[in-house]
């Protein structure tokens, strides 16, 4: 893995959950594995009235949280504390920048830093406008030497809908250059899918096969065991729609279904992510009545900070289409949904069965052949199908051929923050979407969320925690209806 060039990393919102259960301990892994510049910073900034110390005492607690049971070397973690700083500052307030843009100075001299500023948005969604407004106003958006730079990396979520997604793209740009903006979607940082690429374009034999001759359907499943938690604040205002599928199922599916860039470099990926985005057939409103389920699991309205009367989807399964070549007439579901059976992650691609059955026991349908790849846990590629049951006769069973990710390489296995930090601090923005793509996806979203706005609870299904979601999903006619394949056979 490569070293990041010096630079100085200030994190906004830096007493959350977020900066200490992930990007912290991220970091920290990035500082063991010698990864971070030779000369770097970490200034946090947040309300809380922090001093150093302090603020790099808390964040001790949630390093050696995060690494539960491995082994952590004290002087290590003592050495990465010593590059932590902290500014207690209300980024709501445009003459406190002038304190930021102060202490920012000052530590870029203190520790030898060039003229190169990273800045993390790790506030709550209002702020992802407000605070680059006010970096501009304090002229803090702009290198200020030649080889120096700025970049912005925003945390989810992207907008609420199409509109708001665009509003802020545009307000972003007039900032910050396209290719200084970095939109985390932290699915993409986990090493099993970016896997789907490897697996798809490095080997000979999937790809013939990848495609409307050969393949049945193509589920992708997101499913949890928790339910809300404490973000019921956030999450009521989003549901599974915006949480889950806008983003992340949206991106596991267009490195399922995209054509192969001619060259690996970010653009040509992210040109063949928004090809895909943009092929999806729009829904009409009877095509969401019958090919969109929502569910919400009982007792989400007694849930802290949730509206008594929500209608908020807990559950989404969908069916959709993909109007292109290679994926004419192929259904595609997505399944997420909070308070399941268990937690997974998978993309299961169901090939077509033979044209004629032969043998008793044969399995007929499209749930015999298929490669079922596992982005978490348990991370690994399985193919199914059948073979002869050992003695007389010819009876099939149906077996699995699996590949279990752990096998490859004892080494760590970098959490996706660590891998998306490292990328954006190296300036390599593949693993990042790109605003075409983000308006594409909210295309596509936009007029499911217009619909069930106006249907009310009319539709909403209710599932108890612990099922699979409500019964409806299967109406959707998929074959495991995202239950996992241990569960589908
Ligand atoms: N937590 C997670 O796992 C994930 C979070 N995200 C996104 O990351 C962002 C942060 O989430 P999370 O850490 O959970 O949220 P938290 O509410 O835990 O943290 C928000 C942070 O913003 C700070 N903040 C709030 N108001 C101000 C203000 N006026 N001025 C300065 N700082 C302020 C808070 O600090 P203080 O009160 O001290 O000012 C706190 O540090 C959200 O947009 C969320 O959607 C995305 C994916 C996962
Ligand atoms: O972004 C989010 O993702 C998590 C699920 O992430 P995972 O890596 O644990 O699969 C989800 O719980 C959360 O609601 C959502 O905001």
């Amino acid at each position: 893995m490569k070293r990041a060039n010096d630079q100085l990393l200030v994190i906004f919102g830096a007493s959350g959950d977020l900066t200490g259960r992930k990007l912290l301990p991220a970091l920290f892994e990035l500082f063991i594995g010698d990864m971070l510049p030779e000369h770097f910073a970490i200034l946090g900034a947040a309300r809380t009235a922090f001093t150093d110390d302090e603020f790099r005492a808390e964040q001790r607690k949630h390093i050696l949280e995060a690494r539960g049971n491995k082994e952590t070397n004290s002087a290590d973690l003592d050495r990465f504390l010593q590059i932590l700083f902290y500014l207690a500052f209300d980024s709501t307030k445009s003459a406190e920048y002038v304190k930021l843009k102060d202490r920012v100075h000052l530590l870029l001299q203190q520790e030898n830093i060039p003229d190169r500023i990273m800045y993390y948005l790790a506030t709550p969604p209002l702020m992802y406008e407000l605070v680059p407004k006010y970096l501009q106003e304090n002229g803090m958006n702009v290198a200020e030497s030649e080889d120096g730079w700025r970049r912005v990396i925003v945390e989810k979520p992207f907008g609420t809908s199409l509109e708001t997604a665009q509003e802020l793209n545009k307000h972003l740009c007039r900032i910050f250059d396209e290719n200084e903006i970095y939109r985390i979607d932290h699915y993409l940082g986990k090493e099993t899918v970016q896997n789907i690429l490897v697996l798809r374009f490095s080997n000979g034999i999937f790809e013939p096969l990848w495609n409307r001759n050969y393949v049945d359907s193509v589920e992708i499943s997101a499913s949890e065991t928790l339910g809300v938690e404490n973000r019921g604040k956030y999450y009521d205002g989003a549901g599974a729609l915006r949480d889950m599928i806008q983003n992340h199922l949206m991106q596991l599916m267009a490195f399922a279904a995209m054509e192969s860039p001619a060259v690996f470099d970010p653009e040509p990926i992210r040109d063949e992510i928004v090809k895909v985005f943009r092929a999806i057939r729009p829904y009409t409103i009877r095509e969401i009545n019958e090919q969109v389920v929502r569910g919400q699991y009982d007792g989400y309205r007694e849930e802290k900070n949730v509206a008594p009367d929500s209608n908020t989807e807990t559950y989404v399964g969908m069916k959709f289409f993909i109007d292109n070549w290679r994926w004419s007439g192929v259904p595609f579901y997505f399944f997420t949904g909070k308070k399941l059976p268990e937690k997974s992650s998978e993309i299961v691609i169901h090939f077509k069965s033979t044209p004629h059955q032969l043998f008793a026991g044969q399995c007929s349908g499209s749930s015999c052949n298929k490669l079922v790849i596992r982005i978490q846990p348990d991370e690994s590629i399985t193919l199914r199908f059948g073979l002869k049951m050992p003695g007389a006769g010819f009876t099939v069973k149906q077996v699995g051929m699996e590949f279990r990710y752990d096998s490859l390489s004892k080494t760590h296995l970098p959490d996706a923050y660590e891998r998306l930090l490292l990328d954006a601090m190296l300036g390599d923005s593949t693993l990042y979407a790109r605003s075409d793509a983000l308006e594409a996806s909210w295309r596509f979203i936009d007029p499911i969320l217009h619909h069930w706005k106006e249907e009310g609870s009319k539709n909403l299904f209710f599932y108890e925690p612990g099922q699979n979601g409500p019964l409806e999903r299967m109406m959707l006619g998929a074959d495991s209806a995202g239950d996992s394949c241990d569960s589908c056979g």
